[in-house]
């Protein structure tokens, strides 16, 4: 039974491999037209008369409730006062431009194999749809150094260093954010069993995905990334000072989370919403591209151990979802997509 991540994808992609084409791949960045398979039907419009996306101090001494209220309203809210610093998340970003910025032919030697997870290429959920997206990523499972040599067979050090650094910082602030949503339920350390004696979440599994949006000579006819939830616990979002993420707000349509210098945002996944029995909402979020900016982010899925078994809170009742590890959660959305938290409803 796979025990990394890397391991449970592996199993998931030898069932279901994903061949986009990306020898066909364009280099979207010089084109002058939106070519016929990246043209979308035209974006349905979004609000921009709703109250904006939560920003929570995480020094507030009531970021609990706060947070809380968010999960339970928005399923996203933007952090300040995380505790990463501004000199590291410029680094993360300059070291994926660096990435980015390579020719097309470079980029396709780190190109994800059809039953992998790591490494350069299309969105992977663009296999459910029939026209491509205005967005090319690279994803890091543990270590990046494989693809990084491929990329850069001198010169890979800087962007390992940078990506493990981001990596670690961002594993300690999953755990402080995790605490702060699970203690906003209610739930204390002795609750969560695989959170380990020291509460630190150590076997916990993670992703490091970075996107890239070119500008787009006709943006309402292209979609940087479809609609859809993450399938962790939480995911944490650090974008450049181009916008373009936006999440569906009951009653009020697509609203845009607007970059906020130094901040980070964090949306809530399908397994929180399992774990919360529904009460904290996965969030329904997609991106937009526009005409003259380039845009990036870096997102970092956070989830739990791959085999622990993920239930609705024993005190919620009656259970709305039956028990699943991540592993078989994954090979869920893998096969349903967006349809995954449907699949496993009792
Ligand atoms: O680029 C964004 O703002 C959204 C990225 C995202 O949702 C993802 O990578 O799952
Ligand atoms: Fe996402």
């Amino acid at each position: 039974m796979a025990s990394t991540l890397a391991e449970a994808y592996a199993e998931i992609y030898r069932d279901q491999p994903v061949h986009l084409q990306y020898h066909n791949h364009l280099d979207l960045g010089s084109l002058g037209e939106v070519p016929e398979s990246h043209a979308w039907p035209p974006l349905d419009n979004y609000s921009s008369s709703v109250e904006p996306v939560p920003v929570i101090d995480l020094t507030d001494p009531e970021a609990v409730k706060l947070v809380g209220h968010a999960c339970r309203t928005w399923g996203v809210f933007q952090v300040t006062n995380h505790g990463i610093s501004m000199r590291l998340l410029k680094d993360v970003e300059s070291e994926s431009w660096r990435l980015f910025s390579l020719p097309p032919q470079q980029k396709l030697k780190a190109a994800r194999s059809p039953d992998g997870i790591s490494g350069y290429g299309l969105a992977r959920i663009s296999s459910f749809f029939p026209k491509l997206m205005w967005s090319e990523g690279f994803t890091i499972v543990e270590s990046p150094v494989e693809h990084a040599r491929q990329l850069w067979p001198q010169d890979y050090s800087n962007f390992c260093a940078v990506m493990e650094e981001y990596q670690n910082e961002m594993k300690q602030l999953a755990e402080r954010l995790l605490w702060l949503v699970l203690g906003s339920l209610g739930i204390n350390k002795k609750d969560i069993i695989w959170a380990g004696p020291k509460g630190d979440f150590g076997d916990a599994s993670a992703a490091l995905h970075l996107n890239s949006y070119p500008p787009c000579p006709e943006p309402n006819r292209a979609m940087g990334l479809a609609a859809h939830t993450d399938s962790t616990l939480l995911t944490i979002l650090y974008q450049n000072s181009t916008s373009g993420l936006q999440v569906l707000r009951d009653g009020a349509g697509w609203v845009t989370v607007p970059p906020l210098a130094g901040g980070l945002v964090v949306n809530i996944g399908d397994l929180l919403h399992i774990l919360s029995n529904g009460e904290y909402r996965t969030v329904l979020h997609r991106a937009v591209v526009n005409r003259t900016h380039h845009r990036l982010s870096i997102v970092y899925f956070s989830g739990p151990p791959t085999n622990v078994q993920i239930s609705p809170l024993s005190r919620l009742v009656p259970p709305l979802y039956r028990p699943v590890t991540w592993t078989e959660y994954l090979g869920a959305k893998a096969k349903h997509f967006n349809n995954a938290l449907s699949s496993i409803r009792l």
